[in-house]
């Protein structure tokens, strides 16, 4: 890799090699800004860098290099605790490693965000490589780790709690892992328990979290209060974006406070809605146990006379689960995702397709996410607008509401007479244990954020990255969420295997009516990368 360069008032350059040792160096506020939120809490490095002090105004920490090199970097201890002692890392003495040539990740290595460019792009933004490091900044009996699941359920959060426990313990001789029970608000109202590779031996078998869960009741104060008097030096926070939030909250409070305490997020989400990363863990289980009731709504549709299957599945802002269970069972006829709005009535809308396909086929499966269709829902009944403890919307169940809707129009036009079967497995794809490949990638996911504790970096959510794994700043994580985009080869791919309507009408040709996200990654002659081009709703006047 070629030089690279801090980027600050001073024009300071330093080798990426040194990048550890930045809080020794002046190094002043950094001019350039990266587009971000006012909510994010990176931060550049080297500010305030005297022991026990706070940057005023914490900023991404961004490392500029040759080619438009870009490393967004997270958050070290040296940035703002200074004579810290360093200990050599014990996996240089572990008989597992050490026949492993270049065991260690090299101080150097990025992971590209972008791995589709042309010739002459610019390299582009980076994450740093996930991994053991060459020297650790805690002694393995001085670590007091704590565990925390937030929000809904997933599969492969007891995967995640085992692996985390029995990586500080195997790899790094940690004995003393705390699990903070019943999330958040677990740190300051709950007892904790002792988790040992023993006690957490088999849970990677069951679903749900043994720790428990909970939404709201986040409230960092209280939080950090509590991870300071228990004596708490490593905390790794599992949950979604709400979770992820919370978790750069309670990391910016450490900071400001100077406390040696790495905070740790480890993304978990049923719906596969947190940016950057490759995907959450548990989903590829959710789509696999999704096409149970997808086979049961094909079965009961197919066995009668204009059957109708209707099966509605996760999926609050973004319709991952309905799109991949769609494509992955050929047996849908129709899939209806928060990302892309439809209507029923009149030429191109619903109805007519689903006249259409019965007259065809004699019976149809529809598989709705649970978040489609909630504002052609509002427009017909009158609903009131709840949230949870979390702040999140609580939805209509848009399912028993589309069947309904179905069943009345076939009644009033008495074209064809139908059978129809709705299918609500939406808990039952999340409460269940994670697949193989979830564990593997539990596993992976879990040493990953225990190595980049134990080598002193904080502040950061452990994640793949075009698949490896990597240490990402909070801020990108939680400056938006993922969407499937409507304009994408993925869902162009669905919309020709199911054949249904785009429900885009005329406007899909009028460039006026669609609203574009800013083109983070354009390539240099104009193109637009895959993922980058997201289309919102433009449709709801149809
Ligand atoms: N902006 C925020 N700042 C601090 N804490 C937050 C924020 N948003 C949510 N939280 C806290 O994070 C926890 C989990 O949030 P939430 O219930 O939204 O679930 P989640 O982490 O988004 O997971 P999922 O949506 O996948 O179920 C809650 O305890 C909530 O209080
Ligand atoms: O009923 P709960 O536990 O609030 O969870 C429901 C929500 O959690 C998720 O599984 C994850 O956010 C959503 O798909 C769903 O809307
Ligand atoms: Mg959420």
């Amino acid at each position: 890799m070629g030089s690279v360069t801090v980027s600050n008032k001073k024009s300071q350059t330093t080798s990426l090699n040194n990048y550890n040792n930045l809080a020794t160096a002046p190094v002043a506020n950094k001019t350039e800004s990266v587009t971000t939120n006012n909510n994010c809490n990176g931060w550049i490095g080297g500010e305030g860098a005297s022991a026990m002090t706070s940057a005023p105004n914490p900023k991404p920490k961004i490392v500029y290099g040759t080619a438009g090199y870009i490393l967004e970097d997270v958050p070290h201890f040296t940035d703002y605790i200074s004579d810290l002692p360093t200990y050599p890392n014990p996996l240089q003495d572990n008989p597992a490693y050490s026949v492993v040539k270049q065991y260690f990740v090299h101080v150097d290595d990025s992971v590209p965000q972008k791995v589709v460019v042309h010739k002459d792009s610019e390299r582009g933004v980076h994450f740093r490589r996930a991994g053991p490091r060459q020297k650790v900044y805690f002694e393995s009996d001085e670590v007091k780790a704590a565990i925390v699941t937030c929000g809904g359920l997933c599969p492969g959060l007891n995967t995640v709690i085992r692996e985390l426990v029995c990586g500080l313990h195997h790899m790094y001789g940690v004995k003393s892992v705390l699990g903070i029970e019943g999330g958040y608000r677990g740190f300051y109202a709950r007892n904790t328990i002792n988790l040992t590779p023993k006690c957490v031996n088999d849970i990677h078998k069951r679903g749900g979290t043994v720790l428990g869960t909970s939404r709201g009741g986040h409230d960092t104060n209280k939080i950090v209060d509590s991870i300071q008097d228990r004596g708490i030096n490593q905390v790794y926070i599992i949950g979604g974006d709400g979770t992820q939030r919370g978790a750069a909250a309670i990391f910016e409070e450490v900071r400001r406070r100077g406390l040696k305490v790495a905070v740790v997020g480890i993304p978990k989400t049923i719906d596969n809605d947190i940016p950057v990363i490759d995907k959450s863990f548990g989903f590829d289980t959710a789509v696999e146990e999704a096409q149970r009731a997808i086979n049961a709504a094909h079965v009961e549709a197919e066995s009668v006379e204009n059957g109708i299957g209707v099966v509605k599945l996760m999926g609050r802002y973004s319709g991952f689960i309905a799109m991949y269970a769609t494509l992955a069972s050929r047996d849908v006829d129709c899939c209806l995702i928060p990302e892309s709005p439809f209507y029923l009535e009149g030429p191109g809308g619903l109805f007519e397709y689903i006249e259409k396909r019965l007259k065809e086929n004699g019976h149809m499966v529809i598989v709705i996410a649970e978040g489609a269709g909630q504002e052609l829902m509002s427009e017909k009944m009158q609903t009131m607008n709840k949230q949870d403890a979390s702040g999140n919307k609580l939805l209509q169940d848009v399912g028993l509401w589309i069947s309904q809707e179905i069943k009345d129009h076939f009644a009033r036009e008495k074209t064809m007479a139908i059978t129809l079967k709705y299918i609500d497995p939406t808990y039952m794809i999340r409460a269940i244990p994670s697949n193989a490949s979830d564990n593997v990638y539990c596993t992976l996911l879990a040493q990953s954020a225990v190595h980049g504790a134990m080598a002193g970096y904080t502040g950061y959510t452990s994640g793949l990255v075009n698949g490896r794994q990597t240490y990402i700043p909070f801020y990108r994580i939680n400056e938006n969420r993922n969407h499937v985009v409507i304009t994408d080869r993925m869902w162009a791919r669905l919309l020709s295997s199911t054949n249904q309507p785009s429900f885009l009408g005329d406007k899909c040709h009028n460039k006026d009516n669609v609203e574009e996200e800013e083109p983070l990654n354009q390539l240099p002659n104009g193109d637009l990368s895959d993922d980058t081009l997201k289309v919102k709703k433009e449709i709801s006047s149809i």
